[in-house]
């Protein structure tokens, strides 16, 4: 079955994820992995994560020149993650040194994990594109303009928020996949997400999956809120 909302596992500790995990009543999730806890742990979080049946977002963000993501691509691919993301500012080049990467470093006999792109970060409020960033485009423009780059250079789909992932399926087919975080249950704070939604809004914008940390994980009962979060996605019928 496909899950649609990936679980930001953003703690610093292997005990205090295990801790979650209990807590989920045994699912087989599909669960993200970013830098704090990778930095922690180290690859063995991945290990012990695929061992125990959940399907695994490696969320590092790849954003350097091509030789040295191609190589940490390679090594990345070991760890059979199912999805990983680069950095689409990092250019076609590096993209595509991405990919060659994860192709080299697939083991034998399994399939090679899903690349996509990081567009605009959803922290990222509109006027910062021209106030910090020097962007004359609208968010729009720029999302759909990095997008197309992502696709030309072979990638699976891209990072983005709900507010772009209709027209990033208009413009680069329905089966280029939007992932898209920032997502809130209603009421919840947005914290540092600048462009957020509801699980109900990601699934009517055609997003595949949706990221969610702190809906999910900041609450007393997780399992509570990760069930209502399923719950208004499976409302809406495409
Ligand atoms: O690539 C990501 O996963 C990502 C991209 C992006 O644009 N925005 C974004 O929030 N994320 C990640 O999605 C998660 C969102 O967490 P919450 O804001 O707690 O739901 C974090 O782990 C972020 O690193």
């Amino acid at each position: 079955m496909k899950q649609p909302i990936i679980i930001a596992l953003d703690f610093d500790s292997i005990t205090d994820t295990k801790k979650f995990l209990a807590g989920m009543g045994g699912q087989k999730l599909y669960v993200k992995v970013g830098m704090e806890l990778f930095y922690k742990e180290g690859p063995g979080i991945a290990d012990m994560l695929k061992s125990e049946g959940h399907h695994l977002f490696l969320d590092l963000k790849l954003h350097d020149i091509p030789n040295t993501v191609k190589k940490a691509m390679k090594v990345l691919a070991s760890l059979n993650p199912d999805l990983l993301n680069v950095h689409a500012a990092g250019g076609r080049a590096m993209m595509e040194a991405a990919l060659e990467g994860l192709e080299a470093g697939t083991p034998a006999g399994c399939s090679r994990p899903k690349l996509i792109g990081v567009t605009q970060l959803t922290s990222t409020p509109p006027d910062m594109l021209r106030r910090e960033l020097l962007i004359e485009k609208s968010m729009e423009e720029t999302v759909i303009s990095y997008a197309k780059l992502v696709r030309d250079a072979g990638l699976d789909g891209v990072v983005c928020s709900v507010q772009e992932s209709r027209t990033v399926k208009a413009a680069c087919g329905p089966s280029f996949l939007t992932v898209t975080p920032g997502i809130r249950l209603p009421g919840d704070p947005a914290g540092d997400q600048a462009r957020t939604a509801t699980p109900e809004l990601a699934r009517r914008e055609l997003a595949d999956h949706v990221v969610s940390g702190r809906s999910i994980t900041g609450k007393e009962d997780s399992l509570k809120a990760y069930t209502e979060m399923l719950k208004e996605w499976e409302s809406v019928r495409i």
